[in-house]
């Protein structure tokens, strides 16, 4: 069996596929409620100020700070109550020297007034009277208007990812609809004489297809929608009808199988024939995942993963995460990090970057990351992983107790 020639870093295939393919992304307005994982197709400005009125942050009294100066409690300050403020309210009335008005947290400060003192640093000295025994500084309890947003500020840049906080400012700033991007369509086929469906009661020698599954999951948590053309068998026929199908109704293809150079791994050929322009590299410096293929079509881009699940998994987040990311409108690329101290040793070639997964656990302050050693076959490595740890290139290894970047998945 041949081996592969010309492998190529996994930064060449990140390069070769971003400069040969580019999604024109599509952008609709859709429902607020709709928005979670989407993408900004355009900035939000504030239209207003946020909050649009000064607010009080407890209960209280609204005041002129200056009158409370001095107040202690042996010597409190006295100022005349001119009633309260109910929340919703905006008070009409502009508030004197020496005076004091009733406030909720959240109200609405009048006129007049720059601080609020805390309901528990007063005492009631008569119906018309309280009494202040702390003071207060200006701006103290207070939220200015426009203190969180001022009105025209850019809240939130295009290509922003929509997550709870990004909903909870967009309601804020009364935001019920917003543009997004549509959703990337990624077309999932797998490839395999022996694979059969989920439900399939197995033969000898069959196995459930599982690549399928672990990609639909990624795919989903980057907020785009998967779309999944099934099983195909190892024909070429078969093979090319598939991948017409899919890059007919999708953004970019996923293969998985048929990578290596197994004599009925034809999915070089079947890219190769479909058009231009077919196969850009085919073998990574990597590992998992040397048999890797890039590509494309007409345009579409085409990512071929090695068969074994920790392979096609492992290069999916080397190169289809950040490639897929860079389609998808994001303005930087979604890779939670952590970082943790190595348990052992992790040899490596030079010339080659290995990918071991590896589990997290807390010591202490710290977290502890232990690679997670097993044949790319396994998908136990995958279930008790929180993520992968890259040895670079250039290095022989990497030594246990040495500070690593924990790439989550
Ligand atoms: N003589 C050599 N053999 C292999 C080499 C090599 O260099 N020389 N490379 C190995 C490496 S590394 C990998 S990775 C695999 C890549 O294999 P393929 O991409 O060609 O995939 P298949 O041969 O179709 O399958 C490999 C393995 O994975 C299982 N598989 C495939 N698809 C699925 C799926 N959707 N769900 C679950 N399991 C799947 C398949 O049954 C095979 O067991 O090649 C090595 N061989
Ligand atoms: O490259 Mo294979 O993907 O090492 O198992």
């Amino acid at each position: 069996m041949k081996d592969l020639l010309n492998l190529i870093t996994p930064e060449e295939a990140l390069y070769l596929l971003k400069s040969n393919f580019n999604v024109s992304l599509k952008a609709a307005e859709i429902e607020l409620s709709q928005a979670f994982g989407k993408i900004l197709a355009k900035p939000v400005e504030a239209q207003e100020n946020l909050p649009p009125f000064s607010r009080s942050t407890v209960d209280g009294y609204a005041v002129f700070a200056e009158d409370t100066f001095g107040a202690t409690e042996t010597f409190p300050v006295l100022l005349k109550l001119r009633g309260e403020i109910g929340m919703g309210e905006v008070p009409e009335f502009t508030l004197g020297p020496g005076e004091a008005v009733r406030i909720f947290t959240g109200g609405a400060l009048p006129e007049g007034t720059d601080s609020v003192v805390m309901v528990e640093h007063t005492e009631q000295f008569d119906e018309e009277t309280i009494a202040v025994m702390r003071p207060v500084a200006p701006g103290e309890n207070v939220i200015a208007a426009g203190e969180d947003f001022k009105e025209g500020e850019v809240v939130l840049e295009k290509g922003t990812r929509i997550r709870a906080q990004e909903l909870g400012v967009l309601a804020a700033l009364g935001y019920g609809r917003v543009t997004v991007y549509k959703p990337l369509k990624v077309g999932i086929i797998s490839t395999g004489d022996e694979l059969v469906p989920v439900e399939t009661k197995l033969k000898p020698g069959q196995i459930r297809d599982t690549n399928a599954y672990l990609l639909v999951g990624r795919i989903l948590d980057l907020g785009m929608q998967p779309v999944y053309f099934g099983i195909v068998p190892d024909k070429f026929e078969e093979l090319m009808k598939a991948i017409k199908a899919a890059l007919s109704e999708t953004d970019i293809v996923l293969l998985s199988g048929g990578t290596s150079m197994g004599v009925k791994d034809m999915v070089v050929d079947a890219i190769n024939s479909l058009g231009t322009p077919g196969v850009l590299f085919h073998g990574l410096a990597i590992k998992p995942g040397k048999p890797t293929i890039g590509g494309g079509i007409n345009g579409k881009p085409i990512l071929g993963l090695p068969g074994h699940p920790a392979s096609a998994l492992m290069v999916f987040e080397r190169i289809g995460v950040p490639f897929l990311s860079y389609l998808s409108g994001l303005k930087s690329s979604y890779e939670p990090r952590v970082k943790a101290t190595l348990t052992i040793n992790l040899p490596s070639k030079t010339g080659q970057e290995d990918l071991y997964r590896v589990m997290l656990t807390q010591k202490e302050q710290n977290y502890l990351a232990m690679p997670l050693l097993g044949k790319s076959g396994l998908i136990n490595t995958l279930t008790r992983a929180d993520g992968y740890v890259i040895v670079p290139l250039d290095l022989e290894g990497l030594h246990a107790g040495e500070e690593v970047e924990v790439i989550l998945f």
